[in-house]
């Protein structure tokens, strides 16, 4: 069942589960003093009016769950449209609410807000500390993070010590950002002081648009938690309440050198924003979460488990006719996601059985979730499960400790269960090493001979292991922890990385193989498998001359082998939780089907990310070339050429560029 609206159709009753739909509501801000008014955009009731600028004689009208115009004040939005949603954390549920819209729209206005007009993060603080008057045992958190020039950076901690942080998805394909402080809070005014200095450490800028400009995205994650003694449950809602830079004209922001990037990375992650929108309304397999950092974070709030509510804002006036008719259109799109709400309650552990202390597992698992719960047990069913994290909780419905043994242990295991409930003090480490022996003894028991080699030799050479056939690695493979597995295909991949550089094509191809077997699912990885099988089966391919000779006959066939190795490793990292490649749709390859041979040529070019190479092509001097390279290392490779855009080339040069290009396929 789809219900639509809000959070008051939400059933108290026993299902975990409901389907929602993402709620929008519109805000159209005042006239700034120094703005000439008009009546080009107007509010009725639920609805958006504008002019069409077009047809002046007609309007456009669009309808969301609610509309506010400029008269509409912060507490009127709040009580009526964020209060209900938000206070489903204490029904144990995750809730989002973002704000989009054009730079200067009043996003950070509504989120923010200011000292005489609190915004709706105040006032949800606000509330929460009012629960807790009724709730003693309430226990408040807070994180604040910013995506800037798609890098995550956590706000609470001092700007200089800042470094950028990874984000990950935990076995129960929770996303979460790795090592994010958080802060306990008791009071509204201690809430108040870190607020206030973390606002100040958020970057932004001033442009034609607004004086102070939000030049990254911000997310503000609360959670709270409580036992239900009764239930004997520790049950934990979370709300996400977040401010999106806004999307901008560089034309009229007036943008210079120093904006364009922050407006690059701006634009790009509101673009794929809109991809992800438009995937889910059509149903697609693949939706494109990972092409920019704050999708990704953003997962659980479209097409998740998160009540999610878009706040769309609008300035007022013909100026911005583009700029609010793209917005309410994307508006529209966005009612029709579907999010699928979830209580996020943890059963009380069994008395017969200790819990190993959190600090002893690794790092990201010592990490909070600020974007979702990580060790809820009511989220569907558990797709794999790493060995450290059953252990952080062993609630039956997680899947015990026991169980996960079970399947990889024969029934005299080295490893006994209340052996390792006992030891507190178990590290990762230990487990992998503990895990490694389990496998050689059931590797030895599958081989019942020597030629099987061990994971261990594995690791250290991978080539060592050419005996053993694609069928047996895969029968090896199956019985690691995704975990191992990603360990596995990186040494592969490492390993085939240098023997590629020293031109040794035919070796580097047998590890990457090999390591397609941990990762099957990685389809940069097949993508360069299928690229050297290319080099190396053409017939002129001079196998027995020096490695020079290889070399430049490898690079004289820029094809898939050239991708930056990293994308590889990172896709092996990301493939240990990771099913949505598995789906039918694949967005780049579709993208790739519709280059043209001299896209595809330049495309090539580019993605190999050497300066030197990707400056012999026509129309690329020193500085566009700098410029290509500096985004491919820190993008990886492209799609299409068309995608330069973001590295700040316009429509125009790259179009000289492709034309200018053509005689890479005559020749
Ligand atoms: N509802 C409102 N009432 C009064 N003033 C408003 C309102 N909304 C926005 N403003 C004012 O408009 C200006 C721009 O608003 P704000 O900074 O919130 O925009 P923004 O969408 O966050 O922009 P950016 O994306 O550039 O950060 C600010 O001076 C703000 O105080």
């Amino acid at each position: 069942m789809v219900l639509h609206g809000g959070p008051k159709r939400l059933s108290n009753g026993t299902e975990k589960t409901k389907e929602y739909k993402v709620r929008v509501v519109c805000r159209v801000r005042p006239f700034l003093p120094h703005e000439e008014s008009d009546e080009s955009v107007t509010v009725e009731e639920n609805s958006v009016v504008i002019v069409n600028q077009r047809n002046k004689s007609e309007n456009l009208k669009y309808s969301f769950d609610s509309c506010y115009g400029p008269e509409g004040k912060q507490r009127s939005i709040f009580d009526k449209d964020v209060k209900p949603l938000v206070q489903n954390i204490f029904k144990g549920l995750n809730t989002t609410v973002f704000c989009y819209g054009v730079t200067g729209a009043g996003k950070t206005h509504t989120i923010q807000g200011s000292d005489k007009e609190p915004g709706i993060i105040p006032r949800t603080l606000q509330l929460v500390f009012k629960e807790k008057k009724k709730r003693p045992g309430l226990d408040i958190k807070i994180s604040y993070m910013e995506i800037y020039k798609e890098n995550v950076y956590d706000l609470l901690v001092p700007r200089e010590s800042n470094v950028g942080l990874s984000i990950r998805e935990d076995s129960n394909r929770n996303i979460f950002v790795a090592n994010l402080s958080e802060k306990t809070l008791t009071s509204y005014d201690q809430f108040e002081k870190i607020y206030a200095t973390a606002c100040k450490s958020r970057s932004t800028a001033s442009t034609k648009l607004n004086l102070a400009s939000s030049r990254s995205h911000a997310i503000l994650s609360l959670q709270v938690q409580w036992r239900d003694e009764e239930k004997q449950k520790t049950i934990t809602g979370k709300a996400h309440l977040i401010d999106l830079a806004g999307s901008e004209d560089n034309r009229r922001t007036g943008n210079g050198k120093d904006r364009m990037a922050e407006s690059a990375a701006i634009n790009k992650s509101l673009f794929v924003l809109g991809q992800v929108v438009e995937a889910l309304n059509a149903g697609a397999t693949r939706i494109p979460y990972r092409d920019s950092k704050m999708t990704r974070i953003l997962q659980d709030s479209l097409g998740g488990r998160s009540l999610a509510m878009m706040i769309v804002n609008v300035a007022p006036g013909q100026k911005f006719y583009l700029e609010t008719h793209n917005t309410l259109n994307f508006a529209t799109k966005s009612k029709e996601i579907v999010n699928k709400a979830t209580v996020n309650e943890v059963t009380d552990q069994p008395k017969f059985v200790k819990p190993v202390a959190l600090p002893s597992l690794g790092k990201a698992q010592r990490v909070v979730a600020p974007i979702s719960h990580v060790s809820t047990t009511a989220n569907g069913p558990i797709k794999r499960q790493r060995l450290s994290d059953t252990l952080s909780d062993p609630t039956p419905a997680s899947g015990s400790f026991k169980k996960v043994a079970k399947a990889i242990c024969p029934s005299n295991s080295v490893i006994k269960t209340t052996e390792i409930a006992k030891n507190k003090k178990i590290t990762d480490q230990d487990l992998e090493q503990k895990v490694q022996k389990i496998l050689e003894q059931k590797m030895k028991e599958l081989s019942g001979t020597s030629q099987f080699s061990s994971t261990a030799q594995l690791k250290k050479n991978p080539q060592a292991n050419s005996t053993i056939g694609n069928s047996e690695a895969m029968e090896i493979a199956d019985l690691l922890t995704p975990c191992t597995k990603t360990k596995n295909a990186k040494a592969y991949i490492m390993r085939g990385k240098s023997l590629q550089q020293q031109g040794e094509l035919e070796s580097a191809l047998r590890c990457f193989e090999k390591a397609a077997v941990f990762v099957p699912n990685n389809d940069k990885l097949r993508k360069r498998i299928s690229g050297i099988q290319t080099i190396v089966s053409d017939p002129d391919y001079p196998r027995s001359t020096s490695t020079t000779t290889r070399r430049i006959f490898e690079s004289s066939k820029l094809v898939n082998s050239t991708l930056p190795m990293d994308e590889d490793i990172k896709d092996a990292d990301e493939d240990k939780n990771d099913d949505d490649d598995d789906g039918d749709y694949d967005y780049e390859g579709e993208v790739q089907k519709k280059l043209t041979n001299v896209e595809k040529e330049i495309l090539a070019i580019v993605n190999s990310g050497k300066l030197r190479l990707i400056k012999t092509l026509k129309e690329v001097g020193e500085k566009r070339a700098r410029q290509i390279v500096d985004y491919v290392k820190s993008k990886g490779p492209i799609v299409s050429p068309k995608e330069l855009i973001y590295a700040g080339l316009s429509e125009n040069i790259l179009a000289k560029i492709v034309k200018g290009n053509s005689n890479l396929i005559e020749n």
